[in-house]
């Protein structure tokens, strides 16, 4: 990670502004991201954090403004496989004719070059990878075949087959057992002691401190960026939310 380690930022969007049509989905949002921690990203639904994501990785360039990932153009740095990515539910074909253990072997693709034909060293990294999310024994089952726990820690061990020095996560913990919340919330914790950068979305605020080293309260713009639980003081939440959620159990 030397050459990485040179840019002060692992993560470094500045000022990007994202439309879809007439719709402004990120207004001036600015978000920069050190390593060697777990970042909770939090906002209410619509308020822009998918279109983050989505903008980090270079699916959307946005309309003004700047990304940097390691001080690289993000879809190259992607291409590189320094991102990994744990999507939505809703973005994923669960019916897909794909087994668990080729959805952790996609993350080595950037390991094997054109022939795309996984080595020893692939084979353990997957293997490996399983392990670590307690996977080994559905390794051979269809995705969708999974239960949405067991689904979620699927595409975190292929972020960590990956060796993706940025994981990015929308909503891992939405329709979750808490043996996966665990579990995930480890992994996580592991990526960052390793000197990764973890960007997770979520609507569970009360495992937020917890969870993460820092929170960004986005709606379309980044109303605070800091401490956890400064973040999510009443009066904070009330701007993002309208009302406190912590009284309503999350969301
Ligand atoms: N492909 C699209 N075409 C048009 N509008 C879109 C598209 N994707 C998102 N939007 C709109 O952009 C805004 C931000 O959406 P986005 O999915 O980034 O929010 P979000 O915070 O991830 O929401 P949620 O918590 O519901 O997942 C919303 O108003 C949404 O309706």
């Amino acid at each position: 990670m030397s050459s990485q380690a040179e840019h002060p930022w692992a993560i470094d969007v500045q000022n990007a502004t994202v439309h879809y049509g007439p719709v402004q989905a990120l207004d001036h949002a600015t978000v920069q991201l050190g390593r060697g921690m777990v970042c909770g990203l939090v906002g209410m639904n619509g308020s822009g954090k998918s279109t983050l994501f989505k903008t980090i990785m270079g699916q959307i360039k946005p309309d003004t403004g700047s990304v940097q990932i390691n001080g690289q153009d993000p879809q190259q740095a992607r291409k590189k496989g320094m991102i990994g990515y744990v999507p939505q539910n809703e973005a994923v074909d669960w019916d897909f004719p794909i087994s668990v253990r080729e959805v952790v072997m996609t993350g080595r693709y950037g390991h094997m070059g054109f022939t795309r034909r996984p080595r020893k060293a692939d084979q353990r990294a997957v293997d490996e990878a399983l392990d670590r999310v307690e996977l080994t024994a559905y390794a051979g089952r269809q995705i969708g075949q999974l239960s949405g726990g067991q689904k979620k820690r699927a595409f975190v061990a292929r972020g960590i087959a990956q060796e993706a020095s940025i994981m990015l996560l929308d909503e891992p913990f939405a329709g979750v057992d808490k043996r996966s919340e665990a579990t995930i919330t480890k992994l996580l914790r592991d990526v960052a002691d390793d000197g990764g950068t973890v960007l997770v979305s979520t609507h569970d605020l009360h495992a937020l401190p917890q969870l993460a080293d820092e929170a960004i309260l986005l709606m379309r713009r980044v109303l605070m960026h800091g401490d956890p639980t400064r973040v999510l003081q009443p009066e904070n939440l009330a701007m993002a939310f309208g009302l406190d959620p912590m009284k309503r159990g999350g969301q």
